[in-house]
């Protein structure tokens, strides 16, 4: 009997999403010992090669794991369960993942028979042998958006309805709420439509030696987006804490390449979370730059000089300055105005402010949408954008990710498409401004984050947090090996720029 490790790994996903409280360490050892099986298949007759040394791993492991267990029969399903929960159980011996039927995708289903197989009209019957069995179309199991009565009727209300729509088509399945063969049909489905999708953006960890041969010659630049790229996606925004295991890893970079974290969150709060003085930090999706004055990696970016609050120099670009008491005001009014509403957080982004859905129930969303909309038709200098289960009013000047991408690059002196290869890594709608950017550049590598297929500028994919500061390891290992020397000039960052003193003045 085999199940397909994409099928444990994408229900795992959707598991890890839903979850709070699970620590990233913890997520990243589940995503590892599940990305080390490849895309084979997880032998259940033999030995499973899952490895790990936590039981809260074993247990999600199992649950993720339980939509292809229940579509089992008893005496198979109960082997792997126990298997899977046995806390690991497995011996890393062999490979069963890499077995002979393993593929590079998922195409193929998950479970199939010979042609005179009589188990497709068995049930609970996870099939071994070769002929194809019919999948339930998704769109049957996808969740629609219930209307509240509420009608969103200000001059935004189309993007409005499609972006809820947008953020319901986000929500993990609802597998519990499936049953037998649904559950099985619907995650084969999906494996088999993320395959599809990886071909047009393909893992960056498959052909990282290929891009990376074009940078030769050139300097690399290092961008990289906060929420759901260096931290695991959360119900709370307030504990959206990187591991210590990713802050190495970016720290490694910094010392290795110019690197710039650009953030939807306000600049300081991306600060207290990352605690990296030697980066430059770009917060309100861009509208809040600044880094170390000496520079990151012996680049220097100019813009207006200023000292933090320890008297060390820094530089900084603030394009947006002047909306900052506006903001300020509809922010309160947006608190003001969705308090009565389960869930709903407001939070001050200092150029921008973002209104969460993910901890209001979704039949509250169009509610929600409506009261946002509603504050909105008092300022029409502010623009509405949405990201993963917020929407967000900020200024309405032509300034996005994808502008401080190139105000950086311009900054520290690496405006020339022809000597330059800009790295950027994001998972959200926000970061397609900068996907643009790098696409129209002559060299770019831009990579989306993302478990499930999404529209996207992004040329590459990558699946999670957790590939991503692999992807990071492998371009210091790259680097080291161009130049070993390369990183001792780590020493020389020394900038801290925790409580930084900010001045709301437009820079020239
Ligand atoms: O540009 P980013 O760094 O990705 O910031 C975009 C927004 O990220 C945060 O929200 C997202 O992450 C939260 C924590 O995991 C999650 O609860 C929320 O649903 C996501 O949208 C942040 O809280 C927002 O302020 C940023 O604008």
């Amino acid at each position: 009997m085999v199940l397909k490790v994409t099928e444990v790994s994408y229900s795992l996903d959707r598991l890890l999403e839903q979850q709070t409280e699970i620590e990233s360490k913890e997520v990243g050892l589940l995503s590892s010992s599940l990305s080390r099986l490849g895309d084979g298949y997880l032998a259940a007759t033999g030995s499973l090669s899952l490895r790990s040394s936590c039981k809260r791993s074993a247990s999600l492991i199992s649950a993720a794991a339980e939509p292809l267990i229940t579509s089992c029969p008893s005496s198979i399903s109960t082997s792997l369960s126990s298997c899977l929960t046995s806390s690991l159980v497995l011996p890393a011996t062999s490979s069963p993942a890499k077995a002979a039927t393993t593929t590079t995708t998922t195409t193929t289903p998950l479970v199939s028979s010979s042609s005179s197989c009589s188990s497709h009209h068995h049930h609970h019957h996870l099939h071994t042998c070769s002929c194809p069995r019919p999948i339930t179309p998704i769109s049957t199991a996808l969740p629609k958006l219930r209307n509240s009565g509420y009608k969103i009727s200000d001059h935004n209300g189309g993007h409005m309805v499609k972006w809820l729509t947008a953020m319901k088509a986000q929500s993990p399945p609802h597998f519990r709420s499936l049953i037998g063969d649904h559950k099985f049909d619907f995650f084969a489905a999906k494996a088999a439509e993320y395959a599809a999708w990886t071909e047009k953006h393909i893992p960056i960890l498959d052909v990282f030696e290929k891009v990376m041969k074009t940078a030769k010659g050139k300097q690399v630049a290092v961008f990289l987006d906060y929420d759901g790229t260096l931290s695991p996606i959360v119900e709370d925004p307030d504990r959206a804490y990187m591991s210590d295991d990713m802050r190495a890893t970016v720290r490694e970079v910094a010392t290795s390449f110019p690197t710039a974290i650009i953030s939807g969150r306000g600049r300081q709060k991306v600060y207290e979370f990352v605690q990296l003085p030697e980066l430059f930090y770009a917060g309100s999706h861009g509208m809040d730059i600044m880094g170390p004055a000496d520079g990151c990696n012996g680049f220097k970016a100019s813009g207006t000089l200023a000292k933090d609050k320890k008297g060390n120099d820094i530089v900084f670009f603030q394009p947006a300055s002047e909306y900052l008491p506006l903001i300020n005001k509809v922010c309160k009014l947006m608190e003001d105005n969705t308090k009565d509403i389960e869930g709903a957080k407001v939070e001050h982004n200092l150029f921008c402010a973002t209104v969460h859905f993910r901890r209001v129930k979704e039949e509250n969303w169009v509610r929600l949408a409506e009261r946002v909309a509603n504050v909105m038709k008092g300022y029409p200098t502010l623009s509405l954008t949405h990201g993963r289960k917020v929407l967000e009013i900020r200024p309405g000047i032509a300034w996005d990710k994808g502008q401080a991408v190139n105000f950086l690059l311009e900054s520290l002196g690496m405006a020339n498409p022809n000597d330059v290869l800009p790295v950027y890594i994001g998972d959200d709608r926000t970061d397609e401004d900068a996907f643009k950017l790098l696409n129209g550049m002559k060299h770019g590598c831009s990579i989306l984050v993302s478990t499930v297929p999404k529209s996207t500028n992004a040329a590459y994919s990558i699946r999670n947090p957790s590939e991503v500061k692999q992807f990071l390891h492998q371009l210091v290992q790259w680097r080291m090996s161009k130049n070993p020397s390369a990183s001792s000039r780590s020493g020389s960052m020394t900038t801290s720029m925790s409580n930084p003193t900010l001045k709301y003045k437009r820079t020239p």
